[in-house]
C-alpha cells in the first residue's frame, strides 16, 4: 500500500505559485524525508494533504483514502506536527495532551506519560510559558501518542536543540518500528541523510528529484580538493568551486578521473583528496544542473 500518493498535484494562491503538478509515491513503511529550501513548497504540500488547504487541481491519496472525500478518516489514521504550533492560551501541557488524546478516543494516558518522561517536559506548565523548543515537544507528543499509521511532520526539528534532536528522532524511530510510516520536511539535509532511506528534493513547488538516499548520493560526481597552486580554468566539468583560506582549492567533478589527473599533472599541485560528495552537496548540484538557483543558505 501506499502511505501518500499524489497525481500532478497543484495549488496557486491567487496567481502565485504555491505546488505545481507534484507527483510523489510514499510506500508504506517508509522512513521519508521531503527536503528543500525555505519557499520551496514543503508546507503548501502538506497542509494540501491533511486537507487544511484545498488543491487547484489533481489528486492525492492517503493510506488509499482520497483526500477529497475521506478526510476525517485520515486524520483518525495520521499524527501531523504543524510547522508552527498554536495552542489555546492560558492551558497547562497536560491538559493539552489530554485534549488531544480525547480527540482520538485515546483513554490510556502511558504513552503520554513517558513521552514527557523522554523529552523532560514539566506538564504542569502552562503552555504561554513554554520556549519554542517546549512548544514543538508538546506538539511531537500529540501526534504521536496514539501510534498513528502515517506521521507527517513539517520542520519537526526546528527550534530544538541537538539533544532533543536526538530523543526526538528515537520517538520517531520507536514509531517507524511499530510499523509507521514517517514523512518529514527539512532543510536539513544531515538529518534526512542520517535517518531517511528515502528522500524528494523540492525546488520552486516542483519536485526536482525522488529516490533512494542511497542512489541520491550516487550521482557519479566527485569532491575534489586540491592544495597548491591551480589553473582551473583548463578543468571542465567542475561546478561549486571555491577555494579556502588555507589556498586548497574544492569543486564537484563529473567527468573521467583520468583527464582531471592528466589535467593536473602539469600544475604545481602539492596535495589532492578525492571523496564522495556528501547529499547537501548533491543536492546543490542538482539544483544547478535541474533548472534552479542554488541557494547557499539551505
Ligand atoms: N497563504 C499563502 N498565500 C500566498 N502565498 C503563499 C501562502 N502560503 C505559501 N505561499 C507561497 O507558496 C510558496 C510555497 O510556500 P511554503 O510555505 O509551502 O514553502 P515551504 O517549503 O514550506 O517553506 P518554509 O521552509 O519557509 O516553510 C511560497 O512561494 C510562498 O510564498
Amino acid at each position: 500500500m501506499k502511505a501518500i500518493e499524489t497525481k500532478n498535484l497543484t495549488k496557486k494562491y491567487g496567481t502565485s505559485r504555491g505546488i505545481t503538478d507534484l507527483s510523489l509515491s510514499v510506500e508504506a513503511g517508509e522512513f521519508y524525508g521531503f527536503i528543500g529550501p525555505n519557499g520551496a513548497g514543503k508546507s503548501t504540500t502538506i497542509r494540501t494533504l491533511l486537507g487544511y488547504i484545498k488543491a487547484s487541481s489533481g489528486t492525492a491519496k492517503i493510506l488509499d483514502l482520497d483526500i477529497e472525500n475521506d478526510i476525517d478518516k485520515i486524520h483518525e489514521k495520521t499524527g501531523y506536527l504543524p510547522s508552527e504550533i498554536t495552542f489555546y492560551k492560558g492551558m497547562k501541557v497536560k491538559d493539552i495532551i489530554k485534549y488531544s488524546a480525547s480527540l482520538r478516543n485515546l483513554k490510556d494516558t502511558s504513552e503520554a506519560k513517558r513521552l514527557c518522561d523522554q523529552l523532560s517536559l514539566d506538564t504542569e506548565k502552562k503552555v504561554d510559558e513554554l520556549s519554542l523548543g517546549n512548544r514543538k515537544k508538546v506538539g511531537i507528543i500529540c501526534a504521536v501518542q496514539h501510534h498513528p499509521d502515517l506521521l507527517i511532520l513539517d520542520e519537526p526539528t526546528s527550534g530544538l536543540d541537538p539533544l532533543m534532536q536526538r530523543e526526538f528522532f528515537n520517538i520517531l524511530k520507536e514509531e517507524h518500528k511499530r510499523g509507521s510510516t514517517i514523512f518529514f520536511s527539512s532543510h536539513i539535509l544531515t538529518e534526512v541523510q542520517e535517518h531517511c532511506h528515502m528522500a524528494a528534493f523540492i525546488k520552486d513547488g516542483k519536485i526536482l528529484v525522488a529516490d533512494e538516499v542511497e542512489n541520491l548520493k550516487k550521482t557519479g560526481a566527485k569532491k575534489i580538493s586540491v592544495a597548491g597552486s591551480l589553473n582551473t580554468d583548463i578543468l571542465k566539468e567542475i561546478t561549486h568551486l571555491s577555494t579556502s583560506d588555507d589556498g586548497k582549492t574544492t569543486f564537484l567533478y563529473n567527468g573521467e578521473i583520468k583527464s582531471l589527473l592528466y589535467n593536473l599533472s602539469n600544475q604545481e599541485i602539492t596535495d589532492i583528496n578525492i571523496s564522495e560528495p556528501s547529499l547537501e552537496e548533491i543536492f546543490m548540484h542538482y539544483y544547478d544542473t535541474k533548472g534552479g538557483e542554488s541557494d547557499a543558505n539551505l
